[in-house]
C-alpha cells in the first residue's frame, strides 16, 4: 500500500525560551491510502498539532511531511493554500458551512475557489452517497446538525482529495447522529477508497476506524488495529487520559 501522508521526525515547538512548548517530538507516522485512522490521546498530547502539520495547516519546527509524495517543507503560503484546496479535505467539529449558501453551493465552494469546473455527475453521486439528494437547495439553518455535517463531508470529498482530515467531526453531534456520521466516514473509506484521518476523544468514534494512533506528550506511544471501543477506552485509561 502506498502512503498518502508520511511524517518523518516531525517536531513542533510553540513559543520560545522558558515558555516554549514541545507539542510534537520527533513524530514518525505513515497513513496508507484507503485507510481510516483515528488519532487519540489525552488533552494536550498533540493531536490537533499532528493533524495541522499533516494537513499543511501548520508548519513543523523540524522534520518532513509528505502528502501524496509531495514534500511540504519549504513550500510558501500560496503553495500550501493551493495544496490544501486541491488535495486535502477537512471536516471540523463546527461544520463551518456558509449560512447564506445552499447545500450545492456549500459543497461546490472548494471547486469554485480553486477555479475548477463542477462535475455535475460527481456532485450528484456525492450528494447521493451522503444522503442529501433531496436537500440540494436547502440552507444550513434548514438542516439538522447531522445533515450539516453530511454537507461538510460532501464538501470535503468534492475535490477528490488524497486525504480527508477530521478534527473531532462528531464532537457537536448527539450519540445517534454521531454514529450515522461515523458510519458514513467508514463507508467513504470502504466504498470509495478515500483515506480518512480523524482526531477524536471518543473511544466509540475511534472504533469506527481501521486503526488508532495514540499520542502522549507529543509522541506516538502506541498503535492499535481493528480497535473496539472497550480496547481503546482501556488503553486511554492506562495513559491516564481520564484521571
Ligand atoms: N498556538 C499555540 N501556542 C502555544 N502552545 C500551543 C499552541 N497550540 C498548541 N499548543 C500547546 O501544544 C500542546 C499540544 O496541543 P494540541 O492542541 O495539539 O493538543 P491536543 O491533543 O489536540 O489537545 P486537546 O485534546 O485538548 O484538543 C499543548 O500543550 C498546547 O497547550
Amino acid at each position: 500500500m502506498t502512503d498518502v501522508v508520511r511524517l518523518d521526525a516531525v517536531s513542533k515547538v510553540y513559543g520560545k525560551g522558558q515558555g516554549a512548548v514541545a507539542a510534537l517530538r520527533e513524530v514518525t507516522a505513515s497513513i496508507p491510502r484507503g485507510t481510516f485512522t483515528a488519532v487519540m490521546g489525552p488533552s494536550g498530547s498533540g493531536k490537533s498539532t499532528f493533524l495541522h502539520c499533516a494537513a499543511g495547516l501548520d508548519v513543523p519546527s523540524s522534520g518532513s511531511v509528505r502528502l501524496g509524495g509531495t514534500e511540504l517543507a519549504g513550500m510558501g503560503e500560496t503553495e500550501l493554500t493551493e495544496l490544501r484546496r486541491r488535495r486535502v479535505g477537512f471536516v471540523f467539529q463546527s461544520f463551518n458551512l456558509i449560512p447564506a449558501l445552499d447545500v450545492v453551493e456549500n459543497v461546490t465552494l472548494p471547486l469554485r475557489l480553486a477555479g475548477a469546473r463542477v462535475d455535475r455527475e460527481w456532485l450528484a453521486e456525492i450528494l447521493r452517497r451522503v444522503g442529501l439528494e433531496g436537500r440540494a437547495g436547502h440552507r444550513p439553518a434548514q438542516l439538522s446538525g447531522g445533515q450539516q455535517q453530511r454537507v461538510a463531508i460532501a464538501r470535503a470529498l468534492v475535490t477528490r482529495p488524497e486525504v480527508v482530515f477530521g478534527d473531532e467531526p462528531t464532537g457537536a453531534l448527539d450519540t445517534m447522529t454521531a454514529r450515522e456520521v461515523l458510519g458514513l466516514l467508514r463507508e467513504v473509506v470502504e466504498s470509495m477508497g478515500q483515506t480518512v484521518v480523524m482526531v477524536t476523544h471518543d473511544p466509540v468514534a475511534a472504533s469506527y476506524a481501521g486503526s488508532v494512533l495514540f499520542l502522549a506528550d507529543g509522541r506516538i506511544v502506541d498503535a492499535m488495529s481493528a480497535p473496539t471501543a472497550d480496547k481503546v477506552a482501556e488503553r486511554m485509561t492506562r495513559m491516564g487520559a481520564y484521571a
